[in-house]
């Protein structure tokens, strides 16, 4: 099968890696000319392996039936979300960020069958053609607009797990629901994701926040309870958070896609959560 990964972060790095493993034709979009040399001349590194995977700026050579997996941040949908209105008309694309303040607007993208996923892996940048991989996990896909015959060959790739979901809400609120609880206190705390369990300060904070999540959203004890919070903080006890590598890089933090979501589709008020992000909020690049 044919991939186009826009955006060669962490995590497009990865997904291409991934896909060329599996034996696919995969092509990279990157912002920068200087990047799309380096990942062309000396390939994608993931540990001990080399892909070689051709990378450019160009959408002109995306072929007409290629699935695109979106890979930038909240951020960086702002410049490539316009150019789908005219680029890759025909092509199925799928997003991966977190975050669901973007989804309104990418459906109303004028290509026909769009998806959603939710990566469950841990992943490091460690230059513009390196990465680490510090999680091994899988991509959750679901529908958002389009006909689900069309995704569903990639359920049954070898060496990169998809896996199909039915309800693209429940799948996407699951994640922001954990990113909301993970990200800001490690953010705030400078905390690796399992000392979120070890240390008693922010294990009471952690607790608390959930207790206000779980009283404001009714699902959320079935969606999400507290047992898979804390099996998240173990499966990912050496991560540090998104938002704390972004915190500690000077990179703008995804807090809107994924706090500010929380508290606007909350009706009420969650007095912890608003205080977390405000914090955040005054001390962002
Ligand atoms: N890292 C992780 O472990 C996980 C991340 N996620 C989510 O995945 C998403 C991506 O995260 P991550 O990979 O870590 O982010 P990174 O910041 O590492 O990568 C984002 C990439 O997007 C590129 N980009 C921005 N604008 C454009 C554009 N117009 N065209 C092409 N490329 C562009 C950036 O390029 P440039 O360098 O030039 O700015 C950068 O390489 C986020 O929503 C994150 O929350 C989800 C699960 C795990
Ligand atoms: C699940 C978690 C918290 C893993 O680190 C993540 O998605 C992130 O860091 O953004």
């Amino acid at each position: 099968m044919e991939f186009v990964v826009i955006g060669a972060g962490a995590v497009g790095l990865l997904t291409a890696s991934l896909l060329k493993e599996a034996g696919n034709k995969v092509q990279l979009v990157t912002r920068r000319e200087v990047q799309a040399r380096q990942i062309t001349d000396h390939g994608v590194v993931k540990g001990a392996n080399r892909y070689d995977i051709k990378a450019t700026t160009s959408w002109k050579s995306i072929p007409p039936e290629a699935y695109i997996l979106v890979a930038v941040k909240y951020e960086g949908l702002e410049t490539v979300l316009p150019l789908f209105q005219e680029q890759a008309q025909t092509n199925p694309v799928i997003f991966l960020q977190n975050g669901m303040l973007h989804i309104e607007a990418i459906k109303k993208l004028p290509q026909k069958n769009i998806a959603a996923a939710s990566v469950e892996h841990g992943v490091v940048k460690l230059s513009d053609h390196e990465i680490r991989h510090t999680g091994q996990g899988i991509y959750k896909v679901a529908l958002l607009k389009g006909e689900e015959r069309v995704f569903l060959p990639l359920v049954s790739l070898s060496g990169i797990h998809m896996e199909w979901h039915a309800d693209a809400d429940r799948l996407l609120f699951r994640k922001v629901l954990l990113n909301t609880l993970i990200n800001p206190l490690t953010a705030l705390m400078k905390l690796k994701n399992g000392e979120l369990l070890t240390n008693p300060y922010a294990f009471e904070l952690l607790e608390r926040l959930y207790r206000e999540l779980a009283d404001a959203f009714p699902e959320m004890e079935e969606l999400l309870p507290f047992n898979e919070v804390s099996a998240l903080c173990t499966s990912t006890s050496s991560n540090t958070s998104s938002m704390l590598a972004d915190k500690l890089a000077g990179r703008k933090m995804e807090l809107d896609t994924i706090l500010l979501y929380t508290l606007n589709r909350s009706q009420k008020d969650l007095p912890i959560l608003r205080s977390l992000y405000q914090l955040l909020k005054s001390t962002e690049v």
